[in-house]
């Protein structure tokens, strides 16, 4: 790529802002996770050559943090870079994250901003050890006006209230995916010169799709609706649906969505008797929605199966959905079997 057609993150949001599609806040809150997230892709890339493999805690006491889970040494590692790289405010009013219990306003010592980001700062975290695709997502939304100590309450916005979403991958290559409402666009970490270059504008993903994802060691706690779709896709072009599919799971959400934007296919996470009683397994306000934007920028569909996701009105800060997105034919057939289940 010539140096002057290789268009960097800098360079993108500055023309988006110059296009009135973004302001200054936002630009320079989005290049601040962006960096934190390039100093995340350096520790995950050193491994057990930087100490950090295996599980927090000491003494052989786990660490739990509030979804019940054991975190690993990275889900910290990441939790407290984005807070450190965050945490002189500015564009920012407070920040909240899967690995902290409540959100946390910007100290008042800081100018605060005007908005608030929620983060999943390790995303795929049962394959930090077993050296497969990790990630970060994020999502921005504005601080209710009027509001200067933000609390977990003016956080719980509808998807369709984010300004900007994206996610980083840790994997073969670093990149980070974006979105500000106009579009779904791919930046690839160069590591020569330590910024990310524009590799991807405008991903499409495909209306139709012959791929799947959805752990299937939990078939057999699925809903109905679930298990009959399910069931169809495997019966193949023998079955109702006409055509063979193939079936993928990395179980690195970012990994599998990644993979879903740039070459289509749908992934699942839906409810099960053995989450049902937290409403799902991934968690609304910093995975599913700003996949879902994401995802529907690039023209795709996201959906609890039942109601789109980003119309879903949260009602707490770590709450869990049951998640369908990808190709828009195939998560409208998704919700078809769980439409007609529910009308009898
Ligand atoms: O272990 P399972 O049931 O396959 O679930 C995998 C899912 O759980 C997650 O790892 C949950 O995210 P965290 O790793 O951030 O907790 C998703 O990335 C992934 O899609
Ligand atoms: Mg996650
Ligand atoms: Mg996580």
């Amino acid at each position: 790529m010539s140096p002057s057609s290789t268009v960097s993150l800098t360079r993108h949001l500055l023309e988006e802002q110059r296009a009135g599609r973004i302001n200054a806040d936002a630009r320079l809150l989005i290049e601040v996770v962006a960096r934190a997230c390039k100093s995340i892709s350096i520790a995950v890339g050193k491994g057990a050559l930087g100490g950090v493999l295996g599980d927090a805690g000491t003494a052989g006491e786990a660490s739990i943090n509030i979804q019940g889970e054991a975190q690993k040494k990275l889900d910290v590692l990441s939790n407290e870079i984005l807070m450190e790289a965050n945490a002189w405010g500015g564009h920012l009013a407070g920040l909240a994250s899967e690995e902290m219990d409540h959100s946390q306003p910007i100290p008042d010592v800081h100018p605060r901003g005007n908005y608030l980001l929620l983060f999943d700062p390790l995303d795929g975290s049962s394959n930090i050890d077993v050296n497969i695709s990790v990630g970060t997502i994020f999502s921005v939304l504005r601080c209710p006006d009027g509001v200067t100590t933000p609390a977990d309450e003016h956080y719980l916005q509808p998807g369709t209230a984010q300004v900007a979403a994206g996610y980083c991958t840790y994997g073969p290559s670093t990149m980070l995916v974006l979105t500000i409402g106009h579009g779904t666009h791919a930046f690839t970490l160069d590591r020569e010169i330590g910024s990310f270059v524009l590799t991807q504008r405008g991903m499409t993903i495909p209306e139709e799709t012959k791929e799947f994802a959805v752990n299937m060691s939990n078939q057999r706690f699925w809903e109905a609706p679930m298990q009959a779709y399910v069931g169809d896709l495997l019966a193949g072009k023998e079955g109702p649906r006409g055509k063979d599919f193939n079936m993928r799971w990395v179980a690195s959400m970012v990994a599998d969505v990644h993979r879903i934007l740039t070459r289509g296919g749908i992934f699942s996470y839906p409810l099960d008797s053995k989450c049902a009683a937290k409403g799902g397994k991934l968690r609304l306000m910093y995975e599913a929605n700003p996949m879902s934007f994401l995802v529907e920028q690039a023209g795709g569909a996201a959906s609890t199966g039942r109601q789109r996701m980003l119309e879903v009105q949260p009602t707490g800060l770590h709450q869990r959905v049951p998640v369908f997105l990808g190709s828009k034919a195939e998560v409208e057939a998704a919700v078809g079997y769980h439409a007609r289940h529910d009308a009898g």
